[in-house]
């Protein structure tokens, strides 16, 4: 069946374009200014139209001939364009329509947002239609109240609805008006004739208590009378007001509720109440937004742009290229090599992807699909290709699934993921595109929902990149306001880039000058830091009566929680840990506390934890981060042991590398094709938002006390290690303070060598720790050393 001609194909590619509708900066202060002058002009033809009108009425016909004058101020173009509109139109109201063109011209000019604008222009034109017709009713046949848009339809709906169903119609429509557009509802208009009565109650009492001396007895009973007027219905419905109308000593509230808490249960009274305080606070807070409107967190940076589109790469090689040839061929060696081994194939159909072809087939009935599964290396072997991978079965699917990696694999631009329909609309509260999917689909996940990722692949693999991927993805869907990032990079190169948007988007200890951490010890107080800021969180959200985040920053907006009692808008916070193996290396257990702490804890007040290692050994990937980390990627990795630890499964180590990885949430594994993000392309990011208005600082964290120097010199002598003199011989001899020497000279352990050099801090023959430097020696030769270590004795 093989073709002759080698046939290749371009795959329907997506369109790429920003959906939305971009004008350059000069295009818009000239579109911006024309419409603003269009609609200043309609203004004052129309003023002028009012009083020359009708003066101007027979020039009309005689539009071309210059010999004839018209009176509109703006001569004859004013003229025709008036009657257009308001004779000929909508009468008066199209007074709104210079007013929507005006409106349009400044929300060019000074590039506000353009769906309030579509909204404005919505609403208007209803207005305009809706005022024509109510200004028809009493208008006549050519008069410039309701126009003859107005007149005719009025005459219309009295034809057949009468005057009375044309009122009654209009009535209708100014109340769906005010219910669609203002959110009014019955309970509302109730509300403000409760609060009405209220105000009028208040002030009788107070008027009450101004009459004390009853020098005018007739007018306190009065102003009684009408008190109780008011309180009966809020009481008691059914009782009759005249009862009430009595001296004050005999109205007796009591006795009227008195048999109403006999008969009704308390809890109910008890809930009445509860409802008058939520009640009375929330109206406090809806009065608030009625003021103000809701809080707007991006206030501040109100200006702010998020990157554009144009400042990510397109490339060549984008959109995946279908080889005929190829997939018939390796179609072939799949259904031969199972032949060979006596399973028969009932279908057989193709996926492809970015870097991989997804070969779904069917087996006969009847085979086992362990056998397929165990012929993994025998297909590998006759399509003479690495990094195939059987999934047998597909779940969900029934079917049995072989991935084979593409001759050609082609790149997925961040570009392409970003502009993707997906993306730009999705409603995740921190939404990552990761890359495409084998079925070419752009994949992005919700980091608030997973709650925190772990990611691991060997050296070169695209960690890095993926690392770039997720900054980006927020970087291009979060304000500045909504979202932090804590970086912590020790190998110092990776991610200084993000430097430049330190007050933007960054969050660091108050004390620090970078923000981006490079050193150990910062690394701890930053970890502990961000525990301390996880308590307070929890406290804030207990005092606001909310379970997570996303609740507490809507009663936020809502003006529902008083900044007095220090409540404030919660941004997210990301930490991103590059080279986690580095760090357990080097500080242990004070890593792996704090960490735990915040991936058990912190999903609900909104940190979450991004961990990047090269070496996903269970040493550095213990089993309690392990368990606190559902969320998983998987770039290449040289062992089968490796890809275990991470994906607790094999699969990583089938990867064919440069960004193909593998993505787990629990159960599933999907394979993934990770977006590619250049470091220029991350520059230009970061320098374009670098270059607009900022904070005045980094988000800051709290303050976190380190304890190291009070710990260490706690240490036991009776606890020291039995090595503790040979190591401090050769620590005084190498004038070195560091743990990996005594690993080396002595063969130990980390850990071993680490406690030690606690101990000899202890003893005060090293300085305290100093981040990647080794530490000070404190003793300068042995000699010293015997001295110091007999003068203990
Ligand atoms: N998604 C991708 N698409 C195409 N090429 C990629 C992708 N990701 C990575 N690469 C290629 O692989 C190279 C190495 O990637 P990266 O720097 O991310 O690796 P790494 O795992 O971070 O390595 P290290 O751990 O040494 O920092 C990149 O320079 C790029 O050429």
């Amino acid at each position: 069946m093989a073709k002759s001609k080698p046939k290749t194909k371009r795959a329907p590619k997506k369109p790429l374009k920003a959906p939305s509708f971009k004008l350059s900066s000069q295009q818009k202060l000239v579109w911006g200014s024309f419409l603003v002058i269009l609609g200043l002009l309609l203004f004052i033809a129309f003023v002028s139209f009012i009083f020359t009108g009708e003066a101007d009425q027979s020039t009309l016909s005689n539009f071309t001939s210059r010999e004839i004058e018209t009176q509109n101020w703006l001569s004859k173009s004013g003229a025709w364009l008036s009657d257009f509109f308001i004779q000929r139109g909508f009468g008066i109201a199209s007074f709104i329509f210079s007013g929507l063109i005006f409106l349009s011209g400044v929300y060019v000019l000074m590039n506000i947002n353009k769906t309030k604008l579509r909204k404005h222009w919505f609403w208007g034109v209803l207005i305009i239609v809706w005022l024509s017709i109510l200004l028809g009713f009493f208008g006549h046949k050519n008069d410039i109240l309701g126009g003859t848009f107005g007149f005719e339809i009025n005459s219309f709906l009295q034809d057949y609805i009468g005057k009375i169903g044309t009122i009654l119609l209009l009535i209708f429509g100014f109340i769906t008006y005010l219910a669609i557009r203002f959110k009014v509802t019955f309970e509302s208009i109730a509300k403000v004739f409760t609060s009405a009565k209220k105000d009028i109650k208040d002030d009788l009492s107070e008027l009450k208590e101004d009459i004390i001396v009853p020098l005018d007895n007739n007018l306190s009973e009065e102003a009684e009378a009408i008190k109780s007027a008011f309180e009966i219905p809020l009481e008691e419905k059914t009782a009759e007001p005249q009862t009430k109308v009595k001296p004050v000593a005999e109205s007796a509230p009591l006795e009227v509720k008195t048999p109403i808490v006999e008969e009704e249960p308390e809890i109910e009274i008890k809930v009445e109440d509860v409802k008058e305080e939520v009640s009375e606070s929330d109206n406090l807070a809806n009065k608030l937004v009625e003021d103000f409107g809701q809080f707007d967190p991006t206030l501040e940076l109100a200006k702010y742009q998020f990157p554009t589109l144009d400042l990510l790469k397109k490339y060549d090689t984008e959109g995946i290229t279908i080889n005929q040839e190829e997939l018939e061929e390796n179609k072939n060696k799949i259904v031969d090599t199972l032949k060979n081994y006596n399973i028969g194939i009932a279908s057989i159909k193709a996926t492809i992807g970015p870097t991989v072809t997804l070969y779904e087939i069917v087996p006969d009935a009847g085979i086992r699909i362990s056998k397929i599964k165990n012929l993994e290396d025998d297909i590998a072997l006759s399509l003479s290709a690495l990094g195939i991978r059987i999934i047998a079965p597909i779940p969900g699917k029934g079917t049995i699934g072989i991935e084979v990696p593409n001759k050609k694999s082609t790149i997925v631009s961040m570009r392409s993921v970003i502009s993707s329909k997906k993306f730009q609309s999705s409603e995740m509260q921190l939404p990552i595109a990761l890359g495409k999917t084998i079925s070419n689909e752009t994949f992005v996940v919700d980091l608030a929902k997973m709650p925190h990722l772990l990611m691991a692949g060997a050296t070169g693999q695209g960690k890095s990149v993926g690392l770039n991927a997720v900054l980006t993805s927020l970087l291009y869907k979060k304000h500045p306001a909504e979202v932090k990032f804590v970086l912590v990079d020790p190998k110092k190169v990776e991610l200084t880039l993000f430097n430049k948007i330190e007050r933007h988007y960054l969050a660091k200890l108050p004390d620090s000058e970078d923000a981006i951490i490079t050193d150990n010890t910062k690394v701890i107080h930053t970890l502990n830091s961000l525990c301390i800021e996880m308590d307070n969180r929890y406290e804030l959200l207990k005092n606001a009566f909310c379970r997570n985040i996303a609740e507490y920053n809507e009663k936020f907006k809502a003006r529902k929680l008083n900044p007095n009692d220090g409540h404030q808008f919660l941004p997210y916070i990301v930490l991103v840990v590059d080279e986690f193996a580095d760090l357990i290396m080097t500080a242990g257990k004070e890593v792996e506390t704090p960490i735990a702490r915040l991936a058990q804890l912190a999903r609900a007040i909104g940190i979450h934890l991004i961990i990047a290692t090269q070496r996903p050994s269970v040493n550095v990937i213990t089993g309690i981060i392990k368990a606190n980390f559902p969320a998983r990627i998987a770039f290449r990795v040289t062992s089968k042991i490796d890809s275990r630890t991470i994906l607790d499964g094999s699969g990583a180590d089938q990867l064919i590398g440069r960004g193909d990885m593998l993505y787990t949430q629990g159960n599933d594994l999907i394979r993934v094709q990770c977006a590619f993000v250049d470091t220029p392309e991350v520059e230009k990011i970061t320098d374009f938002i670098g270059a607009q208005k900022a904070y005045p600082d980094a988000y800051l964290l709290p303050e976190y006390v380190g304890e190291e120097s009070g710990t260490s010199l706690d240490i036991d002598k009776s606890d020291r290690d039995k090595l503790f003199k040979d190591a401090a011989i050769v620590i005084v001899t190498a004038q070195q303070g560091s743990a990996s020497l005594l690993q080396r000279k002595l063969k130990l352990g980390y850990n071993r060598a680490g406690r030690l050099i606690d101990q000899l801090e202890a003893a005060g023959i090293v300085g305290p720790f100093e981040g990647s430097k080794a530490r000070q020696v404190l003793v300068p030769d042995l000699l010293a050393l015997d001295k110091l270590l007999e003068d203990e004795i």
